[in-house]
């Protein structure tokens, strides 16, 4: 399997001697071990396939993609094998963990530019070599750039974790969709017209503002927050304020990744030659700076791993909905799943009435109108309550411009809404009462690509997109991936379906209207 080196990795477990943990994903445990034929230390992911329940022939060609992958700059797979109940994957040990591991240990206001530069110049190497190859990462962020004790770089978990989120039976035996929201592009969460390789350099952007502040935007918020507010506020970026540390030529950076519109957003190619990256040192420099006086790993991560234990505890007995959500992120939890009771409690915690104070979220307030008002159709809110839902409205000309279309929309994947045929904004609340039910089944059928199965028990709808993955391998024409990383599955009690029902208009429903049914719901 090793090919590079010519070493032959075993794939008997019995030929590996497993030490410590030093990683947990969302859907693998990552641990130090020993080959003990080729006397080496590797890394070991063990993916638990029982409990995923995943697409077994799936993750083994997208590992073996991984094994094909050949970039200095890249982790690559020794070999990988079935064992029991799991999936291993045996890798090259970073013995420094990931940016993110590093970041809450030692600096968690984030990373001088210097290192920045540093760090992000060897990713987008990676980003060059993949998007070269027709693939895309998906899953760029700093819990994925892995350091070596030397100051080596690498770009990690490719292919395996876009194949769980793709395809995986997971999502369908969970009714979860799963993504990373913070990272995640806005025409990743819109699945309207697909995705390409400016994915990820959307996600790249947002990684340069997490080794920045030591934390993606949003990374606070739950995760239909983030969704919402990736999609109606304006891109985040570095503050000239408070930001004034920084360069101006990484502010320049990141506000080119951080483009809503693909098209507009450099190539990974293009970006490599921003002016940014002459502030870039070389790997010992990493290694001089942000890795002297680290403790060992496994160490690092039991410490890190009690501390947030203790204080996810801590916030479950308060019920601090925020900081749960919060330390998710901080555990690098980067997956998120819902259900109904995730939507619950995420609608009703879309109500900050001041708007977001945040600092990362500074566009927050720019609030906007598709012409569409809550209170066109929710007359019983009080004036309270209806405050509350000024996050939800969106100014149609802010993001007209950079986002082009309806921005309440693109969220139409997360739900099972109708597409709105007529201007947005005609509220037409004098319209006749609707029978919702076909709606959604009219709505289901309409999508473009996606197959539909509408399962309407009266208690759930749902809806389920096809899979669209094309993988080349090195030397093959290049075919990009795509599809949705997100898949959409969502429940609308029947409760939920009398209460749209009840809503005295005929237009097809909206998100919005769903959400505030939630509202009704939940409160
Ligand atoms: N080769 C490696 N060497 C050292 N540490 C590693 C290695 N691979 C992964 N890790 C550590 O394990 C953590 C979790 O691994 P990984 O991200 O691959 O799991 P995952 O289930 O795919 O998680 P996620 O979905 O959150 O990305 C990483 O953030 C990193 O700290």
């Amino acid at each position: 399997m090793e090919q590079l080196s010519g070493k032959r990795f075993p794939t008997n477990p019995k030929d590996y001697k497993i030490y410590e943990e030093v990683g947990e994903g969302v859907s693998a445990t990552v641990y130090r071990a020993l080959c003990i034929p080729l006397n080496e230390i590797v890394a070991i992911k063990v993916l638990d396939l029982e409990k995923c329940n995943n697409d077994l022939d799936g993750i083994r060609r997208e590992v073996q993609t991984m094994s094909l992958i050949n970039h200095p700059n890249l982790v690559r797979a020794h070999c990988s094998f079935a064992a029991d109940q799991s999936l291993w994957v045996v890798m090259p040990y970073m013995a420094e963990g990931s940016c993110l591991h590093i970041m809450k240990t030692a600096y968690p206001e984030g990373f001088e530019e210097p290192v920045i530069a540093t760090l992000l110049r060897e990713v987008l190497k990676a980003l060059v070599y993949l998007h070269g190859h027709g693939h895309i990462h998906r899953d760029v962020k700093a819990g994925n750039i892995l350091v070596d004790i030397n100051g080596t770089i690498k770009l990690a978990d490719f292919g395996v974790s876009a194949c769980m989120f793709d395809t995986g039976d997971r999502q369908r035996s969970r009714n979860t969709f799963v993504g990373t929201p913070c990272w995640m592009a806005p025409e990743v969460m819109q699945q309207l017209h697909g995705y390409d390789f400016k994915a990820d350099i959307w996600s790249f952007g947002i990684t340069a503002l997490e080794l920045a502040h030591g934390h993606a935007p949003f990374s606070k918020y739950p995760p239909m927050k983030v969704l919402l507010m990736t999609l109606q506020n304006a891109p985040p970026g570095l503050d000239y304020e408070r930001d004034k540390r920084f360069s101006k030529s990484f502010k320049e950076l990141v506000g080119a990744c951080l483009v809503k519109d693909p098209k507009k957003r450099p190539s990974s190619e293009k970006l490599l030659k921003h002016p940014f990256f002459k502030h870039a040192r070389t790997n010992d420099y990493l290694a001089r700076t942000i890795l002297d006086g680290l403790s060992p790993l496994g160490q690092r991560f039991r410490v890190l791993r009690d501390k947030e234990a203790g204080l996810l505890l801590q916030n479950k007995l308060l019920g601090d909905k925020e900081q749960l959500s919060q330390q998710e992120y901080i555990r690098g939890i980067s997956a998120w799943n819902f259900n109904l009771e995730d939507l619950k409690n995420q609608a009703a915690q879309i109500q900050d009435p001041g708007g977001i104070s945040n600092a990362d979220d500074s566009d927050t307030s720019k609030k906007v109108k598709n012409g569409c008002d809550v209170k066109d159709f929710a007359p019983k809110l009080a004036s309270s309550e209806k405050d509350e839902f000024h996050d939800l409205q969106i100014e149609e000309g802010s993001l007209a411009s950079t986002f082009p279309v309806h921005s309440l929309q693109a969220l139409k994947g997360c739900f099972d809404v109708v597409e709105d045929e007529e201007d947005a904004s005609s509220p037409g609340p004098n319209c006749k009462k609707p029978d919702t039910e076909s709606m959604f089944q009219q709505q289901n059928s309409s999508q473009v690509g996606v197959s539909d199965s509408i399962l309407n028990n009266g208690d759930v709808l749902e809806r389920k997109a096809s899979s669209n993955r094309n993988i080349s391998a090195p030397g093959q024409r290049p075919r990009f991936l795509s599809g949705p990383l997100m898949r959409s599955w969502v429940f609308l009690p029947k409760k939920l379906l009398g209460i749209v029902k009840e809503m005295n208009c005929s237009r097809k429903i909206s998100l919005k209207e769903i959400i505030v049914a939630h509202y009704f719901i939940v409160k």
